[in-house]
Formats: structure tokens, sequence, C-alpha cells
């Protein structure tokens, strides 16, 4: 203990001399005079576990600005947001009326193929057993007679082509340009939200809603609009041209179509909630297994690899049971469906091969409606295979346009920023209470007073837990305290900019540093993108850190790993120390951060 308390000392201690030593870059960046700049440069507000005690715990005078509890989180709609949807497709609204119009003519030329395939036939079965007559005469009348009918049917077909190109192809820029926006909004505003929102939910579920769940949506909005447009289209055409071609036919025919509507009603909702819960289970499955991997060291250091396989399996298989379950309803219904229609199909043909043998259809008429009867059958067949898509579609939809509908309580650029010559760095916590949003119950700072002079070094000594952090996540506006006020030079800090507070004032350094995935170099700028090369190797020599930097293979170049992993616990906090220092901070927080 007392080994480590000096060390830490001594840590901290040259820290502060080499501080002083750049102080003149400092105060250039806070705007005030070069010779009394050094105080107001830092606190570091050392939040150690075991470090000196330097804590002032003052009750001061009373402040008038009181701070706002925090509100719960907005509850989330459930349902459905139409007009959010709406709201995503209104840009492309001639785009998708274009696709609109194009599969209804598609599904009206569908209807009518079957009658000019029916005159077609009639034309053709003129030539039936025509044996007597000279092949010369027989072809010229064939041709001649076919000649209309033949011009028609392949007329329809090639617009049914072209009609189809335009459908498809519109719909799947609407879809990817819409997909594209919904992902950048879901990403923008997940990324704003406030840290309680973040302790909620776990980083594997946030990623599935920004991939699959967008990705399922689209598809599943594609489908719905190409085939679910024609299916319905088809369905009323191919409806009215069979009461048009044989109403007798016609009313056996669509005699199961009623009960196939209700099945899909009823099976539709029990289908929608079984595959809320599939998608859950997955998503829980992803979590459990990105967790794993992103912290594999911490798995492969316990033995835990076993483990994490069971547990992966566990979600895994719990997930493939629901989705099974879904398969199943979706199997029944789709089994249901085909058995009505099948039976649809065979009492057509009873029915029209009596009609024929009584002369009152033809048979072209008969040959017509069984290829409007098997567009209709289709339509269905293909309804029902829909629907499956749409309930996942639906479920997906709802989970992303609930987090589009979630706003951050601390907004990010909002509020006011103290004038460079008017900001000094001092801080005062009055009677600040404050529980964590996900533990309310347990309150971590009740009636904390603290005045922190700038210049000054002061450090924060408690027991595991006490809330050391805590105080330096409150200054950082990572949470707003839930009674009491904090201030920044007499400004109360709910009315800053938590931007601006974390751009240009504090210089925070966590207690387990991450870097990202990239070189040290980028690493260092992140904090300060405009910074010159020459400031960062400044930073990084304050940091004491440029020594050993350069000893590495790629010196600034070396890419540091995933979360920095390629770098030992000290190196990465060096960084982490000169990416802070980078931003030449009115305020440092060091939380633990050179253990
Ligand atoms: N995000 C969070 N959500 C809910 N509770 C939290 C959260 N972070 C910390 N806590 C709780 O708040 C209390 C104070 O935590 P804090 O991290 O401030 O302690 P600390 O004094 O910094 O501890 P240490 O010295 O171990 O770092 C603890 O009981 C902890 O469990």
């Amino acid at each position: 203990m007392y080994l480590l308390r000096n060390s830490l000392c001594r840590e901290l201690k040259s820290l502060r001399t080499t501080l002083w030593k750049s102080r003149v870059g400092f105060c250039r960046k806070a705007g005030a005079p070069e010779k009394s700049s050094f105080p107001r440069l830092a606190y570091g507000v050392t939040l150690g576990g075991c470090t000196f005690l330097s804590l002032h715990c003052l009750r001061t005078r009373k402040v008038n600005v009181k701070c706002e509890p925090v509100a719960p989180i907005r509850e989330i709609p459930h349902q459905f947001d139409w007009r959010r949807l709406w709201s995503y497709l209104r840009p492309h609204f001639l785009k998708l009326l274009g696709a609109v119009i194009s599969a209804i003519v598609v599904a009206y030329l569908n209807i009518k193929i079957p009658i000019f395939l029916g005159v077609f036939v009639n034309t053709l079965s003129k030539y039936a057993g025509i044996g007597g007559a000279t092949v010369k005469t027989t072809l010229r009348e064939f041709l001649a007679d076919i000649q209309k009918p033949g011009f028609h049917l392949f007329g329809l077909y090639g617009l049914q082509s072209l009609f189809t190109f335009c459908y498809i192809i519109l719909l799947s820029q609407i879809g990817e340009d819409m997909a594209a926006q919904i992902k950048q909004d879901l990403y923008r505003q997940i990324i704003v939200q406030d840290l309680a929102f973040f302790d909620r939910n776990r980083t594997g579920e946030l990623v599935n809603r920004l991939t699959t769940d967008v990705q399922d949506f689209k598809s599943s909005f594609k489908q719905c609009i190409s085939q679910g447009l024609r299916c319905a289209a088809q369905l009323i055409g191919g409806g009215i041209s069979l009461v048009t071609i044989s109403p007798h036919m016609a009313g056996v025919a669509l005699i199961s179509v009623p009960s196939v509507v209700l099945m899909f009603s009823m099976l539709g909702q029990s289908l929608r909630a079984i595959s809320k819960k599939a998608q859950h289970q997955m998503e829980k499955a992803t979590s459990v297994c990105e967790e794993a991997l992103s912290n594999i060291r911490t798995v492969r250091s316990n033995a835990s690899e076993y483990h994490e396989i069971e547990v992966f399996e566990r979600e895994t298989n719990e997930a493939a049971v629901l989705a099974q379950n879904l398969g199943s309803g979706i199997a029944v219904f789709q089994a249901l469906t085909n058995f009505m229609l099948n039976g649809m199909v065979a009492s057509t043909l009873l029915s029209g091969g009596y009609l024929m043998s009584t002369n009152q259809i033809t048979a072209g008429q008969l040959m017509a409606f069984l290829v409007a009867a098997q567009g209709v059958q289709r339509s269905l067949t293909q309804g029902s295979l829909l629907l499956g898509s749409m309930i996942r579609g639906l479920t997906a939809g709802t989970r992303v346009f609930d987090y589009l509908a979630v706003s951050p309580q601390i907004p990010l650029d909002r509020g006011l920023s103290i004038p460079p010559d008017v900001l000094k760095g001092h801080i005062r916590f009055h009677k600040v209470t404050f529980a964590y949003p996900t533990r309310e119950e347990q309150t971590v700072l009740r009636d904390f007073s603290l005045i922190l002079e700038p210049g000054k070094t002061v450090a924060l000594v408690g027991a595991s837990g006490s809330g050391k952090s805590t105080v330096a996540a409150l200054l950082e506006r990572f949470y707003e305290p839930t009674g009491g006020s904090i201030e920044l030079d007499g400004f109360n800090l709910s009315e800053i900019s938590p931007m601006w507070l974390r751009g240009h004032v504090i210089g925070f350094i966590e207690q387990q540093p991450i870097l990202f995935a990239t070189t040290i170099f980028n690493n260092i700028k992140y904090a300060r993108p405009d910074a010159t090369d020459e400031e960062v190797f400044e930073a990084a020599r304050l940091a004491q850190c440029h020594d050993f930097i350069r000893q590495l293979p790629d010196s600034y170049d070396t890419n540091v790993g995933e979360r920095g992993a390629q770098l030992s616990g000290g190196q990465r906090q060096r960084i982490a120390i000169a990416r802070a220092l980078l931003k030449k901070p009115t305020v440092l927080i060091l939380d633990e951060a050179t253990r």
C-alpha cells in the first residue's frame, strides 16, 4: 500500500512537473496571459482508490440555480410507426408511385393475359383435326387468323416484362436509399444517447438494430410492395375475370377465398408475437458471442471457453426452437392454404368439365378460366409466403423505429459555452445527490459538496465503489445529478453544452482507457483532428510516451490492435493521457489513470 501510494505520488508529481513545463501552450489555448496561466490549466482530479488525500469537502454558499431531477427515459412505443415509415418514403414519392403503378400494371396484365390466351387457344383449336386442306392454304389461313391474337398476346408479354423491370429497379433504389438513411439516422440517434442508455442496452443488441433489423425491414418492404401489391391486385383482378369468364365456376372456385383471408388475419397475429420472441432471442445469442469475442482475453484467462460455448449453444438453441415454432406456424398456414387452393382447382375442373359437356362454355373459356384460377392460386400462395416476411419486417421495423424515437436527456450540443477570458476552471459541487438511472434505489452521492480551485491538484480518496469515478462522470455531464448543482466558473453545468465542455474544458482519462484499432498517431489525434503532427508529438512527450513509441518498429504508425490490445496496460494509459493532453484541457481528470 505504502509503495503503491509512493509510486502514484511520483507519477502525479512527474506529470505535474511536465504540465508545469508546458504551461505556455495551455495558456494560449485558454486565452489568458502567459504568466498566470498554469493555475487555471489543470486540476488533476485524481480519482484513486488508494491515492493521497486532498479532498475539499466544503459546505458553501447557497446557489440559486437548481438542477432538475433527471426524468426517466421516455417510454418507447411498441406499435409500428407508419408515420415514420412515410417520412422515409416521402422523398422517394415519385419513384414509389412509379413502382406501385408498374406493379399494378403487371398485375392487370397478368389478369388480361389468360383472356387473350383463351382467345389464342380458341383460334388454335379451330385447326385441330384439319387434314384435307393443302399445307399452303392452311398455313396462310392459320397465320392470318392467329396474327391478331398472337400479336396481342406477345405484346402483353412484352409489356409485362417491361413493367416488371420498372418496378423491380425502382423498388430496389427506394429500398436501398431508405435502408441507408434509416441506418444513418439510427446510428446518429444511438451515438448521441446518454450513457444511461448504453448502461441499459447491450452493444450486441444495438449493432443488431443497425444491421440485421434494418436489413430485414428493407427486404420485407421491397417484397411487400412488389409481391404484395401484385398479389392483391391479381387476386382482385383474377376474381373479377373468373366471374366474367364463368360466374358459375367462379362461385365454386372463390368459395375458399374468404376462409383463407380469415386465416391470414388470425394466424398473422399470433405469428407476429412468435417472430418478435424469436428475433429477441437471436439478438440475445448474438450479444453473448459478441461480448465473449470482444473480451477474449478475460475469457481465456478464466479458462471459460467451454462455458462461453455452452452459453452460446443454449441461447442459439432457444432461438432455434422459437424460429422453428414460427416456421411450424407458417407451415401449418401454408399447408391449409394449399389444400384449399388445390381443392379449388379440382372443383373448378369438375364443374368446368360438366359445363363443357353441356356446351355452356368453350374449351378456350375453360382454358382461360384455369389460367386465371391458377393466377389467383399463385397469388394466395405467394401471399401466405409473404406473410412470414411481412411479420419479420414489421417486427424489425418496430424495433428500429422504437430506437429512433428515443431522445437523449442531455442533448449533446445544446447549452452555453463560457468565453475563454471568463473560463478559469473553478468547480463547485453543491449538495449533489445522485443515483444511476439504472439503479435508482442506490444513492451513490448524497449532499456531496466540493470546491476545486483553479491550479490545484486534488485527489479524491475512498474505498472501491464509494463514488470517485461518479464525481468525474458528473463533472463530464455523463449523467445529471438528481439533486443539488455543479458549477463551472459560476455557471450551472446543466446549462453548459456537453459537447463544448468535453471538447474544450475537460480532459478525461478513464480508469481503463480504450484505444481504437488504428495507429498510435491516429489514437492521439482522435481528441483533436485539427492538431498538427508537432502538437501530437508534443502531447506524447508530455504524457511520457514519446520515447517508447519511437522504439516500436513502426513508431507512431504502429497499429495498436483491437481496443489497444497490442500494447501494455501502462502504454495504453500513457497514450490515453497524450490524447487527453492534446486538447489542452482546462480541467484534467485522471481516474486512476496511472495505477
Ligand atoms: N453505470 C453504472 N450504473 C449503475 N451503477 C453504477 C454505475 N457505475 C458505477 N455504479 C455504482 O456506483 C457506485 C460508485 O461507483 P464508482 O465507479 O463511482 O466508484 P469508485 O469510487 O470510482 O470505485 P473504484 O475505486 O473501485 O474505481 C458503485 O456502487 C457502483 O456499483
